[in-house]
């Protein structure tokens, strides 16, 4: 196991520096990097994504492509703007609901995406479950005006998704109501969302993820938790064996970190991303790992999920 800290360009979900772990295997490598917060029962499903590609690879893929959009953090319209534009993908996500911040912010934030993509981009917002239902119902609204593709995880709860969902025109996406749950399954069955968003470590691998789009019969955004390009790759895999993949994907984080760890990063051209597997390049890797007990940290830390999986011995 190897392991690495690198600074974020722009503070995103509240952090500055994205840290985890890349274990190696017959297949391949496979990245380790539950955030901080996540206990151990938690991160064993992340645990489960990094040995499936160490150990097994991936499903063989149905496309070599997988159009992406841009994630444009809680930023000001003008560093937006110019975010989108550069980006040279023709979808963004704009995140909205930023603890501190107000309503008008995040209209100007989408209205200067907007002015970026021209009328035939696609936008759609994250709230990350910032919003109560009348405020999501109200933000949808407002927002609706610069065009929204769908509004991802307004509210927390499955029951205020589902009350949101019946207020407004814009679909609705789950993404922590999938992610986090118990029973990712739930989502359909409560009529709380139209799309899915899946990410491969939370959900414990490419093949767990597949069977979620299957079994839960909504459409699928394939999206990222911010990870290297080893990690970016089992969701590039996961994203091209989806037999049918109607929405850019959340893919097009590398530009969030200011380095990465392959020998040819996994960023998209003319907002695709190529379904390739980089390999971990040793210079990078060198220049991203932190010293003192960092590794020691992190064998502990999946030492602890990896009593949460299956077949392992009862932690005493
Ligand atoms: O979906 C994207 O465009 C990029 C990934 C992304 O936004 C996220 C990745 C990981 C954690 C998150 O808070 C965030 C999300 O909520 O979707
Ligand atoms: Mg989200």
């Amino acid at each position: 196991m190897r392991v690495y800290s690198i600074p974020m360009r722009t503070r995103f979900r509240g952090i500055t520096r994205r840290d985890g772990a890349l274990l190696h295997g017959p297949a391949g490598w496979g990245e380790f990097s539950p955030f901080a917060e996540y206990g151990p029962a938690e991160a064993a499903r992340w645990l489960a994504a990094a040995r499936e590609a160490a150990h097994e690879g991936w499903p063989a893929p149905v496309r070599d492509g997988v159009p992406v959009n841009a994630t444009i953090p809680a930023v000001g319209p003008e560093r937006a703007f110019a975010l989108a534009k550069e980006s040279g993908c023709r979808t963004a996500k704009v995140k909205v609901a930023e603890p501190g911040q107000s309503g008008a912010d995040d209209m100007a934030r989408v209205e200067a995406v907007r002015d970026a993509l021209g009328p035939d981009g696609r936008i759609r917002v994250d709230a990350n479950g910032g919003w109560d239902v009348d405020q999501a119902a109200a933000m949808i609204r407002s927002l609706d005006r610069f065009e929204l593709e769908y509004a991802e995880q307004p509210c927390p709860t499955l029951d205020d998704l589902k009350r949101v969902r019946l207020r407004v025109d814009v679909p609705i996406a789950a993404d922590e109501s999938v992610r986090r749950a118990e029973d990712p399954l739930k989502v359909r069955a409560a009529g709380a969302a139209d799309i899915v968003v899946l990410k491969v470590q939370p959900l414990g691998g490419v093949r767990a993820a597949l069977r979620v789009a299957e079994a839960v019969g909504l459409p699928v955004v394939v999206s990222s938790a911010v990870e290297t390009s080893v990690g970016l790759a089992a969701g590039v895999a996961l994203a091209a064996a989806l037999p049918e993949l109607p929405f850019a994907c959340g893919l097009a984080t590398l530009s969030l970190l200011e380095g990465d760890v392959v020998d040819a990063p996994l960023v998209p051209v003319d907002g695709v991303l190529p379904v390739r597997r980089p390999d971990v390049d040793p210079a990078a890797l060198a220049r991203h790992e932190p010293g003192g007990d960092a590794a020691e940290r992190w064998a502990e830390r999946a030492r602890s999920a990896g009593r949460h999986l299956p077949g392992a011995e009862p932690s005493r």
